[in-house]
């Protein structure tokens, strides 16, 4: 066991995702039962350069497991990506004394971590946090459970009015580059196709589906952001094929990314967040903090951030159940 760790600092980073307040009171309280002083350094890269640091209070952490967002606020930093800005936040590292980091976010979150580690010899330790689940390292990141639950919770009232006025509704979700959100809300809700970026037959699919269309009831399309078509080209091309078919189309936009954290991700984030302290602890460096298959797992940095991981078995699916 490493007992140098004396004074861990611990932020959220990039885009904020339900989950991490719970990782959050789980730090809290592994550093406290382990007589570490734990500082929380507030809106991510920036609060690090700023020397924005603030105190987690177990009991305090304890009372807000179930909300949404981050309590030590995130931010995206272009100062970070300076060398000038990482040597302001080595300084206030330094300052406080500081002995090891743990950053909650997604995969530019770990590359700046990389980065950092040229300049900064402290350990870090990461935890996946980001709704679009486009990390290797573990099976699912922090938020994304909860921001399918709540991307399927509004599409199932788009459903109601859609079968009201037999119309077709595209349906904008989040995930960056990456479909599994797209394709989790899609199958949960029945829709009649989804598009997502990883695949290029999805849109013959919808176009197939698209000719046989009788305008006799809703038809629902879940599309990815990231797709490469999107949701207006696809209309228009829609619109082409059959003028006369009644349209909308929808953004769910950051809804996705609010709301209280579901049971999964609460048990996610209370799980990462004590083993980040153990990891530290046991002198891990440099390793995401995941569960694969069950199972903790610690993967270098530099293999989660190069990877996408892409689930062939769920694109297969969609082939299968023709969607
Ligand atoms: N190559 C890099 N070098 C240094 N810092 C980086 C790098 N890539 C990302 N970062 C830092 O990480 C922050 C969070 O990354 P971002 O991609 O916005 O979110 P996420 O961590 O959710 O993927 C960025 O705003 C930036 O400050
Ligand atoms: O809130 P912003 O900065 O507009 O970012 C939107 C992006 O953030 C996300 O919600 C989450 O992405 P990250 O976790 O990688 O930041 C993406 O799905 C979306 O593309």
């Amino acid at each position: 066991m490493d007992t140098n760790i004396k004074h861990i600092g611990v932020f959220t980073s990039g885009g904020d995702s339900p989950g991490m307040n719970a990782a959050l009171y789980a730090i809290s309280k592994a550093a406290e039962i382990n007589n570490i002083r734990l500082s929380g350094i507030r809106r991510g890269y920036e609060g690090l350069i700023d020397g924005d640091f603030v105190k987690l209070k177990p009991n305090e952490m304890q009372k807000i497991v179930h909300r949404g967002g981050t309590v030590l606020k995130t931010a995206r930093s272009s100062r970070f990506l300076t060398l000038e800005g990482r040597k302001l936040a080595l300084n206030n590292l330094l300052k406080n004394k500081i002995d090891a980091l743990i950053a909650i976010g997604g995969d530019g979150t770990f590359k700046g971590l990389l980065v950092f580690s040229e300049l900064c010899e402290l350990p870090f330790v990461g935890i996946p946090g980001t709704i679009d689940n486009d990390l290797a390292g573990t099976d699912f990141t922090l938020g994304f459970d909860s921001a399918v639950n709540t991307a399927i919770d509004n599409i199932d009232k788009i459903r109601d009015t859609a079968e009201s006025h037999n119309r077709i509704f595209l349906i904008e979700v989040m995930g960056r580059d990456c479909g599994y959100i797209a394709i989790n809300a899609g199958l949960g809700v029945g829709a009649d196709a989804i598009l997502i970026p990883e695949s290029g037959q999805d849109f013959v699919r919808l176009l197939d589906k698209i000719k046989n269309y009788e305008s006799e009831d809703a038809f629902i399309v879940v599309v990815a952001e990231g797709d490469e078509l999107g949701a207006e080209i696809t209309a228009s091309k829609i619109k082409e094929l059959n003028p006369e078919v009644d349209l909308r189309i929808t953004k769910l936009g950051h809804v996705q990314r609010g709301g209280n954290p579901s049971a999964l991700d609460r048990m996610l984030g209370i799980r990462l967040g004590a083993a980040s302290v153990t990891a530290l602890m046991n002198g891990e460096r440099n390793v995401m903090a995941g569960i694969l298959d069950n199972q903790l797992k610690f993967t270098p940095f530099d293999s989660v951030v190069k990877q996408h991981q892409v689930n062939e078995e769920l694109y297969e699916l969609l082939k299968t159940l023709n969607t």
